[in-house]
């Protein structure tokens, strides 16, 4: 796989045509485009839509997170959708998980299609360790609450988790090399962390050993985005030795 195919960038935008304006643009210099709460609150599936249309790849990042019956009739309207990737919360649970994991696989196979990605999100990458203890009430250090998520994530089948690069070796340790890392929280060099607290640069993440790098406002606040991702796509490549 070539670096840039490890990008997604996060279409954070308000509106159709301003996901569709960044797609056309990126299109060629990332591997997948994320469609979240923004931009599925205000364009639904037409947003899916428009996006496999001009050939691109969808990340629906809607952490369903509820009961497992409720979940599961939401994967499932996810995979008749399209979706190349969805996630829930890890949060939920066992049988919350267990039940996402089924729906995909029945619904993919009853379609006649390959299942999509399943992977579920641990601690938000927005989230340090004071927030995690004295807001969210969790009395562990955000590896160790990471690597118990991805635990359970995996023993409920999924294939794998949303986490920030720092704490991937921790979670290939305890889930292994084939387990999928998606790292949000990514910034270049100097770039603002904006609402980001456990962040990484891109070639780091991917040293680390993140299977996808999940990138919003440094590729699509950026003046010339298409530039911005291109030039990410080459510092990762240098990053993996390879030559562009
Ligand atoms: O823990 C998480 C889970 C998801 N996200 C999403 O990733 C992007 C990051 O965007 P940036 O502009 O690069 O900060 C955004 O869509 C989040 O909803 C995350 O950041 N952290």
């Amino acid at each position: 796989m070539r670096a840039k195919d490890k990008i997604i960038v996060a279409l954070d935008v308000p509106g159709l045509a301003a996901g569709e304006e960044l797609v056309r643009r990126l299109l060629p210099y990332v591997g997948m485009f994320k469609v979240g709460l923004e931009l599925y609150t205000a364009a639904g599936p037409a947003a899916v839509h428009m996006i496999k249309e001009h050939g691109g790849k969808v990340f629906a990042d809607l952490k369903l997170h509820d009961i497992p019956n409720t979940v599961a009739g939401a994967a499932r309207a996810l995979v008749r959708l399209g979706v190349d990737m969805l996630n829930v919360h890890a949060a939920g649970g066992r049988k919350m998980l267990c039940a996402a994991a089924a729906a995909v696989r029945e619904e993919a196979a009853a379609l006649g299609r390959p299942a999509p990605l399943l992977i579920a999100v641990t601690v938000l990458t927005s989230l340090d360790g004071d927030a995690l203890r004295n807001e969210v009430g969790i009395e562990r250090e955000v590896e160790d609450q990471v690597v118990r998520w991805a635990r359970l994530t995996q023993e409920a089948g999924l294939d794998g988790v949303v986490a920030s690069p720092r704490e991937i070796q921790a979670i290939r340790r305890a889930c292994g090399p084939d387990f999928l890392i998606v790292t949000p929280g990514v910034r270049p060099a100097g770039a603002d962390p904006g609402d980001q607290s456990r962040i990484m640069t891109p070639q780091d993440a991917l040293r680390q050993g993140a299977s996808y790098l999940v990138i919003g406002r440094p590729i699509t606040a950026a003046p010339d985005p298409a530039a911005a991702a291109r030039a990410i796509g080459e510092e990762m490549e240098g990053a993996l030795g390879n030559n562009v």
